[in-house]
């Protein structure tokens, strides 16, 4: 086990996916390891946001997820990759209990978020949800003013007395989503009234406004151009000093230029964690290769 470097600087953030190595496969484990559950590399960190363990995720009778443990490193970035319907969503769902409004969808096993269970019922999962935030593949903002939608949660959870300190919040907010400049003349323009990529970065600012300690991220560029998707890139490098972010991804070039750690999930089992790096240079098994190199997914 060792302890993440969780500093990524913006220089980071822009390299390239690094060359694959697809000489380095010999005598990987087989496909049999995922038969026993056993995830290769480094799933386990020394300072666990997220200490999740043989959890299990069914919807009616279809298994989703099979048995997966795994630390979430204090302001760590952790990408989520593999192929469509492998169970990266239902995974990064069970971490605010966003599956919870699905009916047929039952979680087992134990998830703790800072050494407290997550699923415990007494649990308040409104005050859930705003400590572990999330943004979703398509921008949502609300059909109010570009104001109203930061100023939404922090009212709603009474984090400001008096309308200036609102006004900071917003303020605050907009300027940790890079988005200040563009805005600061037109607060009261409707939301739904600005391009995807600023919507995308107006829903960032809308999770941070209400101090969240981690932010999820379901394919948060993938309905955007790549210079909006460059900006929340740049913005994923800068919130990771202050947040825990978790990000699921298509982009193996996304998850190599925003994340420490990448997970290769693969029909509902977690088959690798390592250093992206490593992940995309010298992969450990040979899944995790064969869906890296494009041999499937
Ligand atoms: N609401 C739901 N009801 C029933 N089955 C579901 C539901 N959501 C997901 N599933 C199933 O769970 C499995 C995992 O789906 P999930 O969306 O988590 O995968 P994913 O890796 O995020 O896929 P993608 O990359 O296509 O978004 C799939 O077989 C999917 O069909």
């Amino acid at each position: 086990m060792s302890t993440l470097n969780t500093s990524i600087s913006t220089e980071q953030t822009q390299r390239e996916a690094p060359e694959l190595a697809p000489a380095a496969v010999q005598d990987k484990p087989e496909e049999t390891a995922i038969e026993y559950g056993q995830t290769v590399g480094t799933p386990f960190a020394d300072d666990a946001k997220f200490r999740l363990r043989d959890v299990e995720v069914y919807y009616g009778e279809s298994q989703a997820i099979k048995g997966v443990s795994l630390d979430i490193a204090r302001n760590e970035v952790i990408a989520f990759i593999g192929p469509s319907g492998c169970g990266k969503s239902t995974f990064l769902r069970c971490l605010n209990r966003m599956n919870d409004s699905i009916d047929i969808c039952r979680v087992k096993g134990s998830l703790e978020l800072d050494g407290q269970d997550l699923y415990d019922p007494r649990r308040d999962v409104v005050e859930l949800r705003a400590r572990v935030g999330m943004v979703f593949q398509k921008p949502n903002p609300f059909p109010k003013s570009i104001y109203d939608n930061v100023a939404y949660g922090p009212r709603i959870h009474g984090l400001a007395n008096r309308k200036s300190e609102l006004d900071d919040i917003v303020e605050d907010s907009l300027r940790k989503a890079g988005l200040w400049n563009e805005v600061k003349d037109r607060l009261d323009a409707p939301a739904t009234g600005m391009s995807g990529g600023q919507q995308q970065r107006l829903c960032i600012a809308r999770t941070i406004a209400v101090s969240p300690e981690v932010v999820l991220m379901d394919e948060p560029c993938s309905a955007l151009d790549p210079i909006a998707t460059a900006k929340v890139e740049e913005l994923i490098a800068e919130l990771s000093e202050s947040y825990t972010i978790i990000i699921v991804t298509h982009s193996m070039q996304q998850a190599a230029r925003v994340s420490h750690r990448t997970a290769y999930f693969h029909l509902g089992n977690l088959v690798e964690v390592n250093a992206t790096d490593k992940v995309f240079t010298a992969p450990e098994h040979k899944l995790t290769e064969s869906y890296i190199t494009g041999r499937f997914g």
